[in-house]
Parts: C-alpha cells; sequence; structure tokens
C-alpha cells in the first residue's frame, strides 16, 4: 500500500541529538551524531552491522548513558533526568523489540494486560478489556486473544508485539528491526502496520532496518549512519543518489543490481 504524506513539524523535534559520543573501552561507535526525530515522522535509521544503531536507540530510551553531546527526548535531557522522570518518560516511548519479547506463558490477552496493569493501576477490569479489545483489532488480530504466543505465525508475533507497545499510547515508537526474518508478503504487512500506527497514533518514529524496501515503503526521511555519523540524511532517493561505495552496496543487495 502506497504510504499516505504527512506534514511533519519541523518547527517540533520530538527527539533533538547534538554532538553525541559513546565508545565502548578504546572503541568510539557514536562519533558526534546530530539527529532530529520531528513531530509525526517515520525516521528511517539505516547502517551496517556494528555501526551503532542499536546503542543510539538504548541512549534514547535511557538503557545507555552518553559520553558527550545533548539528548533531549520529549523536552527531558537525558543526561541530568531524575530516575523517576526517565520511568515516566519510558511509558511515552514504545520500544518495539526485534524478537517481540512475549511471555511464551501467557496468552495474547494476558501479554497485551501485562503493560496495563504495571503502569496504569487504576484501570477497571472493563477498561483495561475495552484498551486490550481495541488495539488488537487495530493490528487485525483480534481472533487471536485467547491464543498462546507459540500457536503465532512469526509476523503475527510481531504485530502482538507492536500492539502491546501500542497499549500505552506512546508518543514516540522505536522499532528494531521490524521486518527480520519475515517473508516477503509480511513484510509488506509489517509495514503497512507501521504506517498505520504512524497516521492511528499520532506516533513519531524511529525505525532501524537493513531491509531498503521496508525503509522506502515506510521512511518520510533516511537517516544513514557511516563511520559514527550521520553522513547521509534526507529522502530515500536522495540517500542513495551516491556513487559512495559505503552506500551504493546497500542499496545494489537489496534491489538484486
Ligand atoms: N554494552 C556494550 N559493551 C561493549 N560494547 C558494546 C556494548 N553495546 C554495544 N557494543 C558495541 O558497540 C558496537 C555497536 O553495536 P550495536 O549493537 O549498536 O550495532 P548495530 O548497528 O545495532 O548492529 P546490528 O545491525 O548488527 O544490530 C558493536 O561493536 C558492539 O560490540
Amino acid at each position: 500500500m502506497k504510504k499516505a504524506a504527512i506534514q511533519a513539524d519541523h518547527s517540533n523535534p520530538v527527539i533533538s541529538i547534538r554532538g553525541l559520543k559513546k565508545a565502548f573501552q578504546d572503541y568510539s561507535v557514536l562519533r558526534g551524531i546530530d539527529l532530529d526525530l520531528y513531530q509525526g515522522e517515520n525516521l528511517v535509521v539505516l547502517g551496517r552491522s556494528g555501526t551503532g544503531k542499536s546503542v543510539l536507540i538504548k541512549i534514547i530510551s535511557g538503557l545507555l548513558k552518553p559520553d558527550a553531546g545533548q539528548v533531549e527526548v520529549l523536552g527531558y535531557n537525558i543526561a541530568t533526568i531524575s530516575e523517576d522522570e526517565l520511568q515516566a518518560l519510558r511509558i511515552r516511548i514504545g520500544f518495539s523489540f526485534q524478537n517481540s519479547a512475549l511471555y511464551d506463558s501467557m496468552t495474547v490477552r494476558k501479554n497485551l494486560e501485562f503493560p496495563l496493569v504495571r503502569n496504569r493501576r487504576n484501570l477497571t477490569r472493563g477498561e483495561i478489556n475495552t484498551n486490550v479489545e481495541a488495539v488488537l483489532d487495530a493490528v487485525g488480530l483480534s481472533q487471536t486473544i485467547n491464543q498462546m504466543p507459540s500457536e503465532l505465525s512469526g509476523g503475527q508475533r510481531k504485530r502482538i508485539g507492536i500492539a502491546r507497545t501500542l497499549i500505552l499510547n506512546p508518543e514516540i515508537m522505536l522499532y528494531d528491526e521490524p521486518t527480520a526474518g519475515l517473508d516477503p508478503i509480511t513484510c509488506i504487512e509489517i509495514n503497512d502496520l507501521i504506517n498505520e500506527v504512524q497516521q492511528r497514533y499520532n506516533t513519531s518514529s524511529i525505525i532501524i532496518t537493513h531491509d531498503l524496501t521496508c525503509a522506502k515503503q515506510t521512511g518520510d526521511r533516511i537517516a544513514m549512519l557511516l563511520d559514527g555519523q550521520f553522513q547521509r540524511t534526507g529522502t530515500f532517493e536522495e540517500v542513495f543518489a551516491t556513487e559512495d561505495e559505503r552506500v551504493k552496496p546497500f542499496y545494489d543487495y537489496n534491489f538484486i543490481k
């Protein structure tokens, strides 16, 4: 399905990163990153394995501390935020993990209830049920409510993982390799879901992927991490309009040139 054009508000970054550096021992992974995520946009982050994409989203969600630079998320400076503020902020950020991170011993219903029961303690049983049913409907899997994760396909598990994140109405979504390990048709369905989530929940998202079809279908902007910095940022066409040997193989491999 073709992506609907969005009007991202460029005066209003929900994430603003300047001069971010992060090293492990003597290996410098992020070497002065500048990046904005604007309200309402899908931003795809591309880069080779080991370039620091996961490190970046762990810093954004407060799981890792930066060595230097400024990281502002929904108005909070990640370096100086208190533990209580960080807990509250994390609820506003949905993290869709590569492995979907479902609890295998719980039904789909229980998996979806879990974040609500933990984070919205004042909800009634009726409100919990309504929320679970609404979010399952949003990902098109109402019929799976009483199934166990082991009974679902990879694509269905991915959808339930996204639903479990959406149930807390996050303002920012972080997708880590959303199409990894899925067949091409299921990949297209997940790409469509990411775009539907953007429209329906008005989220601003960072999508980490190696899958250029996913990048093209979901990304309003693409940022490519090269040698520790975002050296190419723009539309899909702009990023790949280059003979740079660090960039071209991505395109050629994905589109079989
Ligand atoms: N907690 C850590 N301690 C030490 N080194 C780390 C730690 N986390 C990440 N690294 C290193 O930082 C580098 C970047 O890792 P990262 O997981 O961000 O890569 P990536 O771009 O997400 O790769 P992939 O596409 O393979 O997932 C790697 O060399 C990794 O070994």
